[in-house]
């Protein structure tokens, strides 16, 4: 599991770092960790390092001063270097002397013979000349998107962008983007990752991202976010052992679908079946549609004679009328724990004291998108995290938010996210699987939190191994939540691989 670190916890770190090692010096390691990426970069992508051109974007703070050392062990490795201040009053001292002792050269943004964008002929030169750009504007301590002059220059660039710790106009704590903003090739980020990485649109802007040590190390507290690796949910995805039975894997109580929405019964409770090995029950008007489909299904007309199960999906096309309630207040009173979606969500919301039948120790998983969870608890707004956190507190329930970057809070917290290089799950039935998938996952008495970030990556796996019809397709094409169903057995299979 990978930890990410707000902006405040890593500047509590680097506090507690400069009473060992004077602050330069850290500076410097970070400098040079950016040298070294852009480096390697600038070799991959013209083939030498030696010869080309950087431009160096430079802020008011300590991020330009990353930009401007960085850029003087550049010119040590042979490039030539321009830096471009856009606060020329506020340009860290040191590191703009380094760079000049380094022989590189220093423009203003505004310089001499502005255009009307207000950019100086020596700055238009500079970043049109570059095979390298170097994102020094703004870090940490960012507010806001990008000021108009430096927009107007990042619009110019066409090279490659190696962001400093994070693409300037990116909110460092939501990841959110209100205007202008930097979208990197790389991002060199420093002690830990930082949420805007991992977040909204600052994790598609950051590109790939690599994390240096500044020597943070033991100063760093728990992490504020988490990311599970392919690898994590590889090596925890339960699989039947020499001694397992049908039972002792846990079987999953479907309750989803009706006689309109048959669909929403057979998508759940397959991708149950596809998830682990033990046995999947299904309770509703859907049991003949179901039986048809899934055979291994043993499927009953209602949840009151359903017989015993571990854990229940409870939710999509069940309605929103009183025999939808009847369900969800039976299976809320088995004390088994419940992943609830779709049309459970909006009867809590009708209806709170729904939350009267749940068993106190019983966990919950509500799965809402983002209209479900104005209906619990107002817009999620752009502290997607925030929004999160605050209704597993409240209701005492795992959350989990969809969305191209899903969200899971912990009722004590723990939050993790799945960020999404893709958007191949947004189609209609895709929410039905993740439902089968929790609630398989639950049923085998993994932790909610833990199984709702591994049904995450499941399915955002399968969608993209669906769209992209196999391996080594460079193109997807759109799906239907059939074909993601249909790979999520790929989807397992490589993350065990991995
Ligand atoms: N503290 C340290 O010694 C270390 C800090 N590091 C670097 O320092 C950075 C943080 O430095 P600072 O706290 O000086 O802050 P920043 O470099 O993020 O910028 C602060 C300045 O930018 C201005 N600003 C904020 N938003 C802006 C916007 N949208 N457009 C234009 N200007 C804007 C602020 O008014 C302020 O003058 C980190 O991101 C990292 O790059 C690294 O060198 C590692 C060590
Ligand atoms: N833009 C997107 N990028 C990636 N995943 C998405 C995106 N939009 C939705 N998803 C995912 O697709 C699924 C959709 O679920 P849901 O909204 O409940 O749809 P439905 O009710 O039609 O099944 C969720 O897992 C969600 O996280
Ligand atoms: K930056």
């Amino acid at each position: 599991m990978q930890g990410v670190w707000t902006p405040d916890q890593i500047r509590a770190a680097e506090r507690s770092v400069f009473a060992r090692t004077p602050e330069p010096l850290v500076m410097r390691r970070a400098a040079f960790a950016v040298a070294a990426h852009s480096a390697r970069l600038l070799a991959e992508t013209t083939g030498a390092t030696a010869g080309r051109h950087v431009t160096l974007l430079v802020g008011a703070g300590n991020n330009g001063g990353d930009a401007l050392w960085a850029g003087a062990e550049l010119r040590r490795r042979g490039a030539g270097v321009t830096a471009v201040l856009l606060a020329p009053d506020k340009a860290h001292p040191a590191g703009l002397a380094a760079l000049r002792r380094a022989g590189g050269r220093v423009v203003e943004a505004s310089g001499p013979g502005a255009d009307t964008a207000g950019i100086g002929a020596a700055a238009t030169d500079a970043v049109q000349r570059a095979d390298l750009v170097i994102d020094g504007i703004v870090g940490l301590s960012a507010r806001g998107s990008l000021r108009p002059v430096a927009a107007e220059l990042v619009a110019r660039v066409e090279a490659p962008i190696v962001a400093v710790d994070l693409p300037s106009g990116v909110d460092p704590i939501t990841g959110a983007v209100d205007g202008p903003a930097v979208d990197a090739d790389l991002t060199v980020t420093f002690g830990g990752r930082k949420p805007c990485h991992v977040l909204g649109a600052g994790a598609v802007l950051s590109g790939s991202v690599v994390v240096a040590d500044i020597g943070l190390g033991d100063d760093l507290p728990e992490p504020d976010l988490h990311v599970l690796e392919p690898s994590d949910v590889g090596a925890g995805w339960p699989v039947p052992g020499a001694s397992d039975d049908k039972y002792s894997q846990g079987v999953v109580g479907v309750a989803a679908g009706s006689a309109t929405y048959p669909g929403a019964a057979v998508l759940a409770a397959g991708s149950a079946v596809q998830a682990t090995s033990g046995m999947v029950r299904y309770a509703g008007p859907a049991a003949d549609v179901v039986r048809s489909r899934w055979p291994e299904v043993v499927a009953t007309g209602s949840v009151a004679d359903a017989g015993r199960v571990q854990s229940w999906a409870v939710g999509p096309g069940i309605g929103t009328g009183a025999s939808g309630r009847e369900v969800l207040r039976h299976v809320l009173e088995s004390g088994r724990p419940v992943c609830a979606d779709a049309d459970s969500i909006t009867l809590f919301a009708q209806d709170p004291t729904l939350w009267d039948a749940r068993e106190p120790d019983a966990a919950v998983v509500l799965t809402p998108h983002a209209g479900e969870f104005e209906r619990l608890a107002g817009e999620v707004g752009p502290d997607r995290v925030a929004a999160a956190r605050e209704v597993a507190r409240r209701d005492d329930v795992v959350l989990l938010l969809k969305g191209n970057t899903t969200v899971i809070a912990a009722p004590d917290g723990r939050v993790l996210v799945n960020p999404s290089t893709h958007a191949w799950p947004a189609t209609a039935g895709s929410g039905d699987v993740l439902t089968g998938l929790i609630g398989a996952l639950l049923a085998t008495g993994m932790d909610p939190w833990l199984a709702c970030g591994f049904a995450a990556h499941a399915h955002a796996l399968a969608a993209e191994l669906a769209a992209l019809g196999g391996a080594g397709e460079e193109a997807g094409a759109p799906i239907g939540a059939s074909a993601l169903l249909a790979a999520l057995p790929a989807a397992i299979r490589t993350l065990r691989s991995t």
